[in-house]
This record gives C-alpha cells, sequence and structure tokens, in this order.
C-alpha cells in the first residue's frame, strides 16, 4: 500500500506540480470542511438552546460556509487532477509499450504464461486513472478521520476505540479484495478462452466459416463452458470477499451503537451538553461515512499499487539480450557487402519452456548473393529457423554466423537495419497506403518514390485498385471510415513494406505468397529472382523465403527442406529430383494434383 501511494504521488507529481498542489490544497480543505462544520453545528444548538441569538447566527454562518467548502472543494480539487490521472494512464501506458518492445526477442509474447500476463497488465494499467482521485481522497478522509478522532475524544475519551474500530473494515476490505483478486487470476485462462471465443464467432473475418461448418453452436456452447468456469471461480472468490467485508463493517456497526449509548447516557446524567450528543452523533454517522469511503478507497488504492506492480512484473518477464562471453566491447557494425554468407553451425534451439528442442545440431551456409527456400511439413521449423536468423531467439547452443563473425557481436539496431522481412502473420498498421508501405524504411516513410519502387518489387498492383492511391487511410480506426482491405491486399502492403529497404544482407519471406490471389502470386514468383538479385548485386544479401507450393520454389539457388529437427535435404532443385527423396516425392505430389 505505502509502494502504491509513493508510486503514484511520484507519478502524479512529475505530470504537473502546478496542477498537483492546488489540488492537495483543495482536499485539505475538504478535510477541515467536515469536522469543523460538526463543530459549528456543536455551538450553534447550544447557543440556540440558551436563547443567544448572536452566537447562534455566527455558528450557523460558520455551518453554511463550511458546508459550502465541503461540498465543492472535492469538485474543484477533481477539475485540478482529472487531467493528471489521465496523463498517468498514458505514461504508464507508454511505458508497456516501451517495456514490451524494448527487447529483441519475441519469448514474452509467445509463451502463453507470459502472454496472460501481458494481458493482465494491459487491462489493469486502464485503472491507473482511479488511483490519484483514491489517493487525493484517501488523504483527505486520513485527515477528516484524525480531526474527528481529536473531537470524538474530547466529548468522552471511550470514544477514541470507535475510530480504531474503523481499521477492522480496512483490514477486512483488503482481505476481500486479495480473494477476489485470487479468484480472477486462477480464472485468467478461461476468460481469456472465452473471450476469443467471444472474438471468434462476432468477428466479420470467421463469419463465413462459422456458418459454413456449422460451428456456432458448438462454440457458443464452449464459450458458455468457459465463461461458466470462470464465472463460478469468480463468484466464490467475491462470496469470500463479500464475508470478510460484512464481518468488517458488523463489528464498528456495534461500536458505533455503544457509542451513542454511552454519549446519551453522559448527557442524562448531566455530564453533557445537547451540543455534546449532537456532535457526537454527528460525527459517529460521519465517521460511519468516511470509513465505508475509506474500505472502497483501498480497494481503488490496492488495485492502482498492483497495476504499477504489474508493469514491473512485465519488466521482469521481458528477456534482456546475453552476450556471448567472448563479446568485443564495442558492438560490431555489420559488413556492407556479404563475402561468404549466413553459416549456421551446430544450432540447437527450443522453444522456453517446450518439451525438447524444434532444430538439433543445424549445420548449414546460406551462401552470398543467393535465393534460398526453406520448404518442409507443417510445424518442420522453418519459421523458427527464420526467427533465429533475425535474432528474436538465441539458439540455445550453436552460433548464426555472418561472413564468419558471430552475429551477437553485431550491434543489433544496425544489424536489423540490414535486415527486411515479411512474416506470414504480417502487421495490419491502419494509417495510409503510403505509410503501411512506407515504414518499411522509416526515414523515406513519406517519400513517394521510394513507396512506389517497394511495391513495384514486390510486383503488386495494389495502390492502383484503392480509392484514393497512396493517400487511401486503411482498416476501421479512422475517424472519417477507412477502407477495410483484404487479406491478400494487406499481404501485398506487407510485401511492399519489405522491399523498401535499399540493400538488405538479409531478406526474409515467410510464405509471401499465403493470401495473394493466383495472378499476385505469378506475378510475385515470375519475376522473384529480379529482386533477389538486386539484393544480391546491392549488398550480396540472401534472400531467404519460406513456401509450401514447391512450383515457387524451383528457381531457388538452394532448397533446403526441413524436418525431425534440422536438414533432411538440401541443393538445387535438379539436384533433390535427381536424389529422389522427400522433395522429389512432395514435388511430384504437388505436381500431379495441378495436373
Ligand atoms: N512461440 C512458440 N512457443 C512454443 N512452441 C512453438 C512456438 N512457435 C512454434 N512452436 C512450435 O515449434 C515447432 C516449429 O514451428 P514453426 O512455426 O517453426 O513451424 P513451420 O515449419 O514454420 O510450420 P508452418 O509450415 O505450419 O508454418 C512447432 O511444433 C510449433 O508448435
Amino acid at each position: 500500500m505505502l509502494r502504491a501511494i509513493s508510486g503514484l504521488m511520484r507519478l502524479s507529481w512529475r505530470q504537473d506540480r502546478r496542477k498537483m498542489t492546488v489540488a492537495l490544497a483543495l482536499m485539505a480543505g475538504n478535510a477541515v470542511a467536515v469536522p469543523l462544520a460538526a463543530v459549528a453545528l456543536r455551538h450553534l444548538t447550544n447557543a440556540a438552546a440558551a436563547g443567544r441569538a448572536e452566537p447562534a447566527a455566527w455558528s450557523g454562518l460558520a455551518v453554511a460556509v463550511a458546508a459550502i467548502a465541503a461540498l465543492t472543494c472535492a469538485h474543484f480539487a477533481h477539475i485540478g487532477y482529472f487531467e493528471v490521472s489521465e496523463l498517468n494512464v498514458l505514461t504508464t501506458d507508454e511505458q508497456l509499450i516501451e517495456i514490451s518492445n524494448g527487447t529483441p526477442y519475441l519469448d514474452h509474447h509467445e509463451r502463453p504464461d507470459s502472454a496472460d500476463r501481458m494481458a493482465l497488465a494491459q487491462d489493469e494499467l486502464q485503472r491507473i486513472g482511479e488511483g490519484l482521485q483514491a489517493l487525493l481522497t484517501g488523504g483527505s478522509l486520513a485527515v477528516s478521520l484524525l480531526l474527528t478522532t481529536v473531537l470524538l475524544t474530547l466529548v468522552h475519551p471511550a470514544l477514541v476505540a470507535l475510530p480504531l474500530l474503523a481499521a477492522l473494515p480496512v483490514l477486512a476490505a483488503r482481505r476481500a479484495q486479495a480473494a477476489a483478486d485470487r479468484a480472477r487470476e486462477d480464472s485468467i485462462v478461461d476468460t481469456r478462452q472465452a473471450r476469443h471465443l467471444f472474438e471468434l464467432t462476432t468477428d466479420a473475418a470467421s463469419a463465413k466459416e462459422l456458418r459454413l461448418l456449422g460451428l456456432v453452436e458448438h462454440l457458443q456452447q464452449r464459450y458458455a463452458e468457459h465463461w461458466q468456469r470462470a464465472t463460478a471461480r469468480i463468484w466464490r472468490g467475491e462470496l469470500a470477499a463479500g464475508w470478510w467485508r460484512a464481518a468488517g463493517q458488523g463489528v464498528f456497526g456495534l461500536g458505533y451503537v455503544a457509542a451513542l449509548v454511552l454519549v446519551v447516557r453522559d448527557a442524562t446524567r448531566g455530564h453533557a451538553d445537547v451540543g455534546d450528543v449532537v456532535l457526537a452523533i454527528l460525527l459517529a454517522s460521519q465517521l460511519n461515512q468516511q470509513v465505508a469511503a475509506a474500505v472502497t478507497i483501498t480497494q481503488q488504492l490496492v488495485r492502482s499499487g498492483r497495476s504499477l506492480r504489474r508493469l514491473d512484473e512485465v519488466r521482469d518477464l521481458v528477456p534482456q539480450p546475453v552476450g556471448p562471453p567472448d563479446a568485443p566491447g564495442t558492438p560490431l557494425r555489420p559488413p556492407e557487402r556479404l563475402l561468404e554468407g549466413i553459416r549456421l553451425r551446430g544450432v540447437t534451439f527450443g522453444y522456453p519452456g517446450a518439451d525438447g528442442p524444434v532444430l538439433r545440431d543445424v549445420d548449414l551456409l546460406l551462401p552470398a548473393g543467393s535465393t534460398v527456400a526453406i520448404v518442409g511439413e507443417n510445424g518442420a521449423g522453418k519459421t523458427t529457423l527464420v526467427k533465429l536468423l533475425n535474432r528474436f531467439y538465441e539458439p540455445d547452443r550453436g552460433t548464426i554466423l555472418i561472413d564468419g563473425v558471430d552475429l551477437r557481436h553485431f550491434d543489433l539496431p544496425a544489424w536489423r537495419e540490414r535486415t527486411t522481412a515479411a512474416f506470414q502473420d504480417y502487421a495490419r498498421p491502419e494509417l495510409t497506403a503510403r505509410l503501411a508501405v512506407g515504414i518499411g524504411d522509416l526515414p523515406r516513410a513519406t517519400d513517394d518514390d521510394a513507396v512506389r519502387t517497394g511495391l513495384a518489387r514486390a510486383h503488386s498492383s495494389v495502390v492502383d485498385r484503392l480509392p484514393h492511391g497512396l493517400d487511401t487511410r486503411l482498416g476501421r480506426s479512422h475517424a472519417d471510415g477507412g477502407v477495410d482491405a483484404s487479406g491478400g491486399q494487406w499481404q501485398q502492403l506487407a510485401l511492399g513494406r519489405a522491399m523498401m529497404r535499399d540493400a538488405p544482407l538479409l531478406m526474409v519471406l515467410d510464405e509471401p505468397a499465403s493470401a495473394l490471389d493466383a495472378a499476385a502470386e505469378h506475378r510475385l514468383f515470375a519475376r522473384f529472382t529480379d529482386g533477389a538479385a538486386r539484393v544480391a548485386a546491392d549488398s550480396g544479401g540472401v534472400t531467404v523465403f519460406v513456401s509450401h507450393r514447391l512450383s515457387t520454389v524451383r528457381s531457388a539457388d538452394l532448397i533446403i527442406v526441413i524436418g525431425d529437427g534440422g536438414v533432411r535435404e538440401m541443393g538445387t532443385h535438379d539436384e533433390l529430383i535427381r536424389l529422389d527423396g522427400i522433395y522429389a516425392t512432395l514435388y511430384a505430389t504437388q505436381a500431379t494434383a495441378y495436373r
């Protein structure tokens, strides 16, 4: 809790000191106004009972001023800190973006347990906005409670116990929140599955398949099962939380009744005046409200503190690059041209947390200036190999060498600047078509010539068919309604993006034609070697492409067949046909199917 308070305070103070100072002053006014109104009312009651008009009038005025301050200060303070709260959300969102992208690796996105933590952090960070309000209201309540305690003690020393009793509901509320949170965390897998099924069943992209395959009822049932499991867990947690809260409030309620009996008894015995009774009733009932508010605010503060902690959790999840023991002091710049090529030496790799390695002791040379096709069954490890080349993961054993130099010795951003890729799960940035392609080489993102060259290298005419050419806004997130591009159109834009860089040392195309129509696929592959030849001539770069369609890989300089955790066959098309092995069999099967 203390960490939450100091974390929130530091975060908010950094956003806007002036607004925070005004808000703190107004909340302090709010804190003293409520007990002061009660004291003024005590004087008013006694003066009125004694028939003293002037003191009664002054006391009445004091009651009015204190009541107005109590009603308005918090409201004006809100105007001040509202913007700071919004900025807090923005800042923590930015921090999450930085943390999640501040690593070269993809592990934290791809591991299911890490992905759960990321999803929780994304959700909970939205709650940070309520944290500042809770903190300021809580601070104001704390001051009010302190003043109330002093005043109650002055009425009767035994009443000091009443605010102490008020701590019980607060402690119980913390227990309650912990029980509810545990239940929510336990149900995260079911909630995630249910959310996925909900999106799947309401998503335009899946609508056709769901209808054709008659899946709606089945998926609805599974959706309901996941929700029922999740809500049953959450309900059990909320029930336990409810009992904790009720027990805390119940104990305080008993103390409240006892306090009133005590003061009324004193008054009937002449030890207290009527103003004391009014003061005690008022303060004790305020205390009740203050405690109820403190319970809610404690929950909000605990939640906000946990949201801030989620950032640290995510920070811990994100893997940081570890250089090899013999790394040079200053990372190297990648070579201008590749002379030998990219070599994998004894590379073994398994995904963190997975059962065994996907690739085992792989030795390979992807020669400089060559076009290399990688083929193999689903799940053979083709994309994994490509991810290793892009340094999204490090090999568990073995090395990847660029012209004989360990890939890890190069400055990573500099290496990334010399690589380019189009992945099968390509991004769909909802920008203008110009930018969706142009960001493939950020400094030239708005250079129409460069963008058109990128698209021409991808042999794509997609922009010609968009209503406003390069100015067309893509996707649905635009206020004036963008164009909903098809899967194939998005893929052509992704290919154009991948072709923006002029002299890559490595160009990766992972199933570049998976969503393309036959004509676009033909255009891409018929002149595919032109693009690869350009890369080879400009930088000696290697073009690696993954494809299931063997007719498209014929012209590659080297075809690598991946399977059983390693390289099964390797050679040109003619060599592999002569070998009469896996490739030849697959090729014959596909060729027969097309005949
Ligand atoms: N992030 C991941 N975490 C754990 N296992 C993974 C991950 N990504 C892939 N795998 C597993 O690694 C193996 C190789 O996957 P990979 O995506 O490299 O295959 P692929 O040959 O590209 O398949 P496809 O032709 O279907 O695209 C598969 O068994 C897959 O389930």
